[in-house]
């Protein structure tokens, strides 16, 4: 199958790759120039494990190509998907202006038999406004279009697209579900499901899967905070709850508040789909609320226990918004340092991947460190805000060694307290017994 990829980020570029994988011919498209040029010289603009080798095999293959011609592409297509960013506007809904860039310039150039799909995250009406829009540019009254969210997670994005817990479509037209089903059959194993509805329901769905899940880190962050003042252990908690099958384990880790591209844009894009209906949306203004004062959890602990913070060292580890990813759109290590900063605190930061793109954001107001042990040196205490895996069993005598101090601020619960607490070390976790 002929396939455009409009917007080459973590969803296009993930999503066109797998495509090629798969066996069909796959053309990337993107605006910016650089990031094309890049992609054509095996130069992967973000970071994502397993991305880099799939993308080069492919492109070597004669099965994944890169542009910037809408011309030399669209025509051809048999499917057309549009994967570009729908990010917050200042009111919070989701902005549509690249978005609907791309359905003028595709309009032209669309030949019958291509399917338009919307695989960016829009809010409920858009594909019915571009089937509407598609028919009056183009005058025909026989354009499919199609809704296909995406439910991938940035650092495992490849294993989350190619073995999915279910393909959702949204279609305005049926013939439009054989073929999306034709390309999908590949990732679809016994009992995964290929769902498909009408467009509006697809759209809604893609909002509510991630409204539940920011929901459930709100929720389990609230519970958190409340064990503090009242002497119980979350994470004892967490399987006391958790072996109820209909509650379950996952996405009920506390920490430092959900970060992003996704989740907080998300909720308040569908708090704002709500007003625009007049409905209050009360919980999705609590979750987002109560995340907001999350990503403060930790700063509140640090200036609790150190009182005057001016002059003091802080050692941090993980800047990304969750391990294996540079992403650090609204992550919550930016708050951190930002409330830090603002205290006069001297900042040594460490991560794997992200140090480039926290650079480029707040430049040489922290210290970036090559090793996460660098950090340490003549530190007054580490917080650590990204759960990143080479940070879960660290050599805590050499630490010792080199803290100033031996207070650990811990926004993910990462150790065992007691055992920390044996070793020496005053350490302050999310809602673990004894914390303030
Ligand atoms: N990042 C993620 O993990 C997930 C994101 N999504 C959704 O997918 C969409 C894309 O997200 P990301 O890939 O993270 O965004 P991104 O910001 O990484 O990439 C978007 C790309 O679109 C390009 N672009 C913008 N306007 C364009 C135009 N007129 N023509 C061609 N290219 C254009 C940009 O240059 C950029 O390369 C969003 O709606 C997001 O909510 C959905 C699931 C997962
Ligand atoms: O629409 C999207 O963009 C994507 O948003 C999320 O994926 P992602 O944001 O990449 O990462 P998650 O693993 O969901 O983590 C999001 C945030 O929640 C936090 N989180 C997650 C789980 C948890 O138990 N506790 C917790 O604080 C993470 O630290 C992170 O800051 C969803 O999980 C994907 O299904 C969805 O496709």
């Amino acid at each position: 199958m002929k396939i455009v990829m409009i917007g080459t980020g973590y969803v296009g570029l993930v999503t066109g790759t797998c495509f090629a994988n798969s066996g069909n011919d796959v053309t990337c498209l993107d605006i910016d120039e650089k990031k094309i040029e890049g992609l054509k010289n095996g130069k992967i603009p973000i970071y994502e494990p397993g991305l880099t080798e799939m993308v080069i095999r492919n492109h070597k293959a004669g099965r994944l190509h890169f542009t910037t011609s809408y011309e030399e592409s669209v025509p051809d297509a048999d499917c057309i998907f549009i994967a570009v960013g729908t990010p917050q506007s200042d009111d919070g809904s989701a902005n549509l202006k690249g978005l609907w860039a791309v359905v003028d310039t595709i309009a032209p150039l669309l030949a019958d038999d291509t399917i338009t799909i919307i695989k960016s995250t829009v809010p409920v009406g858009t594909n019915r406004k571009m089937l509407d829009r598609l028919t009056e540019l183009t005058g025909r009254d026989n354009i499919k279009v199609a809704s296909n969210p995406e439910f991938l997670k940035e650092g495992a994005a490849i294993e989350d697209f190619t073995k999915p817990d279910r393909v959702v479509v949204g279609v305005n037209d049926d013939r439009a579900i054989k073929r999306l089903h034709e390309l999908y059959k590949p990732f679809l194993r016994t009992e995964q499901p290929f769902l498909s509805m009408g467009l509006e329901s697809a759209e809604m769905t893609k909002y509510v899967a991630n409204c539940m899940l920011a929901t459930k880190i709100s929720f389990i962050n609230e519970m958190a905070n409340l064990c503090d003042l009242v002497n119980a252990d979350i994470n004892d908690v967490r399987r006391g709850i958790g072996h109820d099958q209909r509650i379950g384990f996952q996405f009920l880790f506390p920490g430092v508040g959900y970060g992003g591209s996704c989740f907080p844009k998300d909720v308040r894009a569908l708090i704002h789909v709500a007003a625009e209906n007049n409905m209050n949306a009360e919980i999705l203004k609590s979750v987002d609320d109560v995340n907001d004062a999350q990503k403060e959890v930790l700063y509140s602990k640090i200036k609790k226990t150190m009182g005057d913070l001016k002059g003091k060292t802080i050692a941090l580890w993980g800047l990304s918004f969750k391990p294996r990813t540079d992403d650090i759109r609204e992550a919550p290590s930016l708050v951190l340092i930002e409330q830090l900063l603002k205290e006069g605190v001297n900042i040594r930061v460490h991560d794997p991947v992200a140090m480039e793109n926290v650079r480029e954001e707040i430049g040489d107001k922290v210290e970036y460190c090559e090793h996460h042990y660098d950090t340490l040196e003549g530190a007054d205490a580490l917080a650590i805000v990204t759960e990143w895996s080479e940070f879960r069993n660290p050599d805590f005598d050499y630490m010792k060694h080199k803290l100033k101090q031996m207070t650990i601020f811990d926004g993910r619960n990462l150790y065992d307290p007691k055992k920390m607490t044996e070793m020496g070390f005053a350490y302050y976790g999310i809602g673990l017994k004894g914390d303030l």
